[in-house]
């Protein structure tokens, strides 16, 4: 059991607002970018990651977001309704913006980056009048993702979508997605993911995504549980803060503080690891489980996914999330390293 309470009779079990975009991710690994050649073609962008991770999980899942009037922009929409995701709160843009572009360097398992080409992209174009009040209230839960904030008029869409949420009951999970280049300075960046984080129920984000939040305050010691504190005097009931391969922290409303457990993987490359264990914990939380038992199904979905080439098409099913807890538990594992 977990402390939400997500609503019944709705249409849609999840949906999520912000960017669906491509990632062309190298093929030619442990290699500069500067030398690789070929790349393969993923849908991308942090939200429509997450998305996809619930569709496999067997939600009921859709999307509001703008995309380029292009093959880009048709290869997104296509790739979602191939996974089952609803696409009628899409729109295609028509003001000749383009689909974010997420180049993927992969020089080791642990020394991967990505090169972003993001000028006039569709996603941050999205409008507040295209998000539609209904479709927010037919949904269980909806996702905002930080990168969102970072530009009008997306901005203000993430606040019209937040306030018809908290008005229907839906409840609101965060994934702070911060990508600093997107943003003009690191005051901006706080004041609105502050001012988002408070409409909040769930608020997801690695430790240094939390410091961008805390550009004002005095943490100096980054001290997860002043993190999390500060958000149950608001709308929040649960916080998540992420320490990459050394695990995850949930911490609750009633003052649980519950330790995260990672599983082996096969690393191929590091990214990847944050969508999917937004989608393997968040399906756990609307199945009604424990934060521990969420947390366990994100980590072994992140473990799947670096150990896969792409962020989006191998997010894992439900099956395949518990038979790779059961091998790692057997001790079956086979390390490659
Ligand atoms: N190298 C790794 N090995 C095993 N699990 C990992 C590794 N890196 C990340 N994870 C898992 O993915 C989760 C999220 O990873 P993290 O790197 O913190 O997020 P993000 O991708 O958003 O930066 C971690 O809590 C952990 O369970
Ligand atoms: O979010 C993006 O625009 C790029 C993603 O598709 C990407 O592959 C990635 O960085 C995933 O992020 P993470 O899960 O936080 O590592």
């Amino acid at each position: 059991m977990n402390n939400l309470s997500f609503p019944e009779g709705r249409l849609l079990d999840f949906v999520a607002l912000g960017r669906a975009c491509v990632d062309l991710n190298a093929n030619e690994i442990h290699r500069p970018m500067e030398d690789t050649v070929t790349f393969t073609k993923y849908v991308g962008g942090s939200p429509a990651n997450i998305t996809i991770g619930m569709a496999r999980l067997g939600m009921r899942t859709g999307f509001i977001g703008r995309v380029s009037d292009d093959q880009m922009g048709r290869f997104i929409v296509r790739y979602f309704e191939r996974n089952g995701i609803d696409t009628s709160g899409m729109i295609t843009d028509r003001s000749g913006s383009v689909t974010g572009l997420a180049f993927t360097e992969i020089k080791s398992p642990s020394d991967c980056s990505i090169l972003m080409y993001r000028d006039n992209v569709a996603d941050l174009l999205l409008e507040p009048r295209d998000v539609d009040e209904a479709y927010i209230a037919n949904a269980k839960a909806l996702l905002i993702s930080g990168t969102a904030l970072a530009k009008s008029p997306s901005r203000e869409a993430v606040f019209v979508a937040l306030d018809y949420a908290r008005k229907h009951g839906t409840v609101v999970l965060f994934d702070l997605d911060y990508r600093p280049y997107t943003w003009a300075s690191p005051e901006e960046t706080a004041v609105y993911y502050n001012l988002a984080a408070a409409q909040c129920d769930v608020i997801l984000g690695t430790r240094e995504e939390f410091d961008a939040m805390e550009t004002f305050e005095r943490n100096a010691s980054r001290d997860d549980a002043y993190t999390a504190n500060k958000w149950f005097g608001r709308h929040a009931s649960i916080v998540v803060i992420k320490h990459g391969k050394d695990g995850s922290f949930a911490f609750t409303k009633e003052g649980e503080r519950i330790e995260g457990t990672t599983f082996p993987a096969n690393v191929v490359k590091t990214f990847g690891a944050g969508d999917s264990y937004a989608a393997g914990f968040i399906h756990g939380l609307m199945k009604g489980w424990d934060p521990a038992r969420s947390m366990e199904y994100g980590a072994a979905a992140a473990s799947i996914v670096i150990s896969s080439h792409s962020c989006s098409d191998a997010m894992p099913t439900l099956e395949a999330i518990e038979d790779y807890i059961e091998l790692c538990k057997s001790g079956r594992f086979a390390s490659q390293s």
